[in-house]
């Protein structure tokens, strides 16, 4: 199968610093649902930054739909790569929440019965509609967060990826957005979301990315990955309190069990250990 994105030897440093980024490699599928996970200045949003075109790499190579990142223009890239910023105020500019999901579709010069159909359709997904004729900058940041997704969806692109996309989201809002992301996926979006949240990393992601200091130093199955809690600690990443436990628990009812990554998975194990005297689920 054609990688979507396919990152080669990819290096960056910014002006006077240390390597942002160094000898990146890494293909995504398409299908995948990846979360991409690190502290603070790992470099996720650089690497992310070299997908959609805004940075240039200094080393290596990235490939985005089979084109050469570095030379297709970003207007071009935008039609297969939607990026929600982690601030979305850097990406909203317009006077109304509608006109503002509405630009990027102009700029497509698609017709005004199809923008608008769009534009409806977005915002009734992040549950927006009721607000399209607000201003931008009277919302809350969560709201401003779900704008600034509307945006995205609207243009309709095959790859999605998010820069901590339930920052400033309350604890439903937040499952809402996942769903809504997992929503995509299952309609044959590929997704790379970024985020500091394990908890929704083991629950929604099917595959994790970690970087740390600029290096990928591991990318594999949710379940490998966050089963790996010492190289976890490196990046002071730590897995679910839900996997915490159930680590703690193993070693005294059931050793050598799989590494759990939810309650509900908790509670069906808990069941198969006590013979089905469990109520669930419960997550
Ligand atoms: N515009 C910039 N100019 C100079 N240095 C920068 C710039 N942007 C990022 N950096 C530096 O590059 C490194 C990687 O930053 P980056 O923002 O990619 O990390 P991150 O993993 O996304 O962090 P966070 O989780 O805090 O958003 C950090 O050391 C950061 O200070």
């Amino acid at each position: 199968m054609q990688p979507l994105i396919d990152i080669k030897g990819l290096s960056y440093s910014y002006e006077q610093g240390q390597p942002a980024l160094q000898d990146i490699n890494l293909t995504i599928y398409p299908g995948e649902l990846v979360a991409l996970v690190g502290q603070n200045g790992a470099g996720k949003t650089t690497l992310v930054k070299h997908c959609i075109g805004l940075l240039r790499p200094q080393t290596g190579r990235v490939t985005v739909c089979g084109q050469d990142a570095a030379k297709t223009r970003i207007s071009h890239l935008a039609r297969q790569v939607g990026f929600v910023f982690q601030n979305p105020d850097h990406q909203i500019f317009h006077d109304t929440v509608q006109k503002e999901v509405a630009f990027g579709l102009q700029n497509l010069g698609l017709p005004r019965d199809e923008i608008e159909k769009r534009v409806a359709a977005a915002l009734r997904d992040v549950g927006l509609q009721h607000l399209a004729q607000v201003y931008p900058h009277r919302l809350s940041r969560g709201q401003r967060q779900r704008v600034a997704l509307a945006s995205v969806l609207a243009m309709q692109t095959r790859i999605i990826i998010l820069d901590e996309p339930t920052t400033g989201q309350d604890s439903l809002e937040r499952l809402q957005i996942m769903e809504l992301v997992r929503d995509l996926n299952r309609e044959g979006h590929t997704i790379l979301f970024i985020t500091h949240d394990m908890t929704l990393v083991a629950r929604y992601a099917r595959r994790v990315i970690v970087l740390c200091q600029g290096r990928v130093i591991a990318d594999g199955s949710t379940r490998d990955v966050l089963s790996q809690t010492q190289l976890l600690a490196q990046t002071l990443l730590e897995p679910p309190q839900i996997t915490l436990l159930a680590n703690r628990l193993n070693g005294l009812l059931t050793p050598g069990s799989e590494v759990i990554l939810t309650v509900d998975e908790m509670v069906e194990h808990l069941h198969k250990v006590n013979g089905g005297s469990i109520d669930g689920p419960c997550d």
